[in-house]
């Protein structure tokens, strides 16, 4: 059974998740909404993918081109077995009425509030939560990246303590600041922390600060330990979690810069990251308390978790082979 999938918002993410769709055997991308006809638009159209009007009334947009659409989020509900929405935070859950009504599956990101949807996702940590369900929320891509790795050694948390630093914008968001300033999310706990809970229950705090850079995030972590685990083990756990990589500074790995360098020398789509990036010097355990910090490639970590959820809830596959298969179609090296 091929699994029948459109996109709701093709921005940022929602055309990573398309174009991770068509790698997949056991999913047909039927077609992505565009409230305007600009470059992206007419590129979704050079690459063979239907393009829907986002609601009917966009479609004068299209008109007045001359763009043929294949028709209206409406007509693209009727085609699909589940939608992907990627539309704005906040905008999914206004949407839900309208998958309800078309007897669709629908999956969520982290712009939304967990009650939008049955389950909180991140493949690694709760896939089999979200088996057969009909609405899943695909977290933050800070709370993916957090979720990876705080799960892996989940066994060894007494207490989590993260600070965020945050990009202020995406590469394709001229719109967007600070341009000379520092942001702090000044409500203490950020989401992130609440947010991590909703898949995995330990205990957190974070707070949140954004910054002048689009490359990606960064997270400072501390661990109160549970119970005593050696630096070295920590760095053979992260090496054997899936999704997660280990950079050295030994080797170059300076900053976010390099990182983003070393996606586009894989040549990556986008320079797409999937991967968590650790750093592999920054691991280090003092009396009771493990420290390391990691990076999120915000554009592209949360990809390979909607490929999954869509698996999970169709019941595909089992979480392990429906991370591999993601794993081998994307290009992800572990
Ligand atoms: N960017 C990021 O770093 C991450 C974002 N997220 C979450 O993913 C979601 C999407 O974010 P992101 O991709 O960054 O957002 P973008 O702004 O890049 O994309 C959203 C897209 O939604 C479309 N859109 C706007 N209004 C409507 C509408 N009324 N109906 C349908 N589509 C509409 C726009 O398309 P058009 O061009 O046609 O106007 C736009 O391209 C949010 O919940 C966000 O929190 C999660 C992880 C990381
Ligand atoms: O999910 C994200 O960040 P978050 O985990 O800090 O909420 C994305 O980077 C989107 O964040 P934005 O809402 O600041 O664009």
């Amino acid at each position: 059974m091929r699994v029948k999938v459109g996109v709701n918002g093709y921005g940022t993410i929602g055309k990573r998740v398309a174009y991770a769709v068509t790698k997949q055997d056991d999913m047909k991308l039927i077609g992505v909404t565009k409230t305007k006809p600009d470059f992206e638009a007419y590129r979704a159209k050079e690459l063979g993918i239907p393009v829907y009007a986002a609601s009917e009334e966009f479609l004068p947009r299209f008109e007045k081109v001359g763009f043929e659409v294949a028709g209206t989020l409406s007509d693209l509900l009727n085609e699909v077995d589940v939608i992907v929405d990627a539309t704005p935070g906040g905008m999914g859950a206004k949407n839900k009425a309208l998958y309800e009504k078309a007897g669709v599956k629908a999956i969520f990101q982290g712009g939304e509030k967990a009650t939008t949807a049955e389950v909180s996702f991140v493949a690694q940590a709760n896939y089999e939560k979200a088996l057969g369900k009909d609405y899943v929320r695909v977290v933050s891509c800070n709370t993916t990246g957090l979720t990876r790795t705080l799960s892996a050694i989940g066994g060894y948390i007494d207490y989590v303590y993260a600070v965020m630093i945050r990009r202020a914008a995406d590469p394709n968001d001229a719109k967007r600041g600070p341009v000379n300033a520092i942001t702090p999310s000044v409500t203490v706990p950020s989401h992130h922390g609440p947010d991590v809970q909703t898949v995995i229950p330990i205990n957190i705090e974070t707070s949140a600060f954004v910054v002048p850079t689009t490359l990606m995030h960064v997270h400072s972590i501390m661990v109160e330990l549970k119970k005593p685990i050696e630096a070295k083990d920590v760095v053979d756990i992260f090496e054997s979690t899936t999704r997660v990589l280990l950079f050295e500074k030994e080797r170059g790995f300076d900053s976010t810069a390099q990182l983003i360098e070393f996606a586009r020398d894989l040549h990556r789509e986008w320079n797409n990251l999937y991967e968590i990036a650790v750093w592999k010097e920054s691991i280090s355990v003092r009396g009771n308390r493990l420290f390391y910090i990691q990076a999120v490639h915000q554009e592209s970590d949360v990809v390979p978790e909607n490929i999954d959820a869509i698996r999970a809830m169709f019941e595909l596959a089992d979480k392990w082979e429906s991370i591999r298969k993601t794993n081998e179609s994307l290009g992800i090296l572990k």
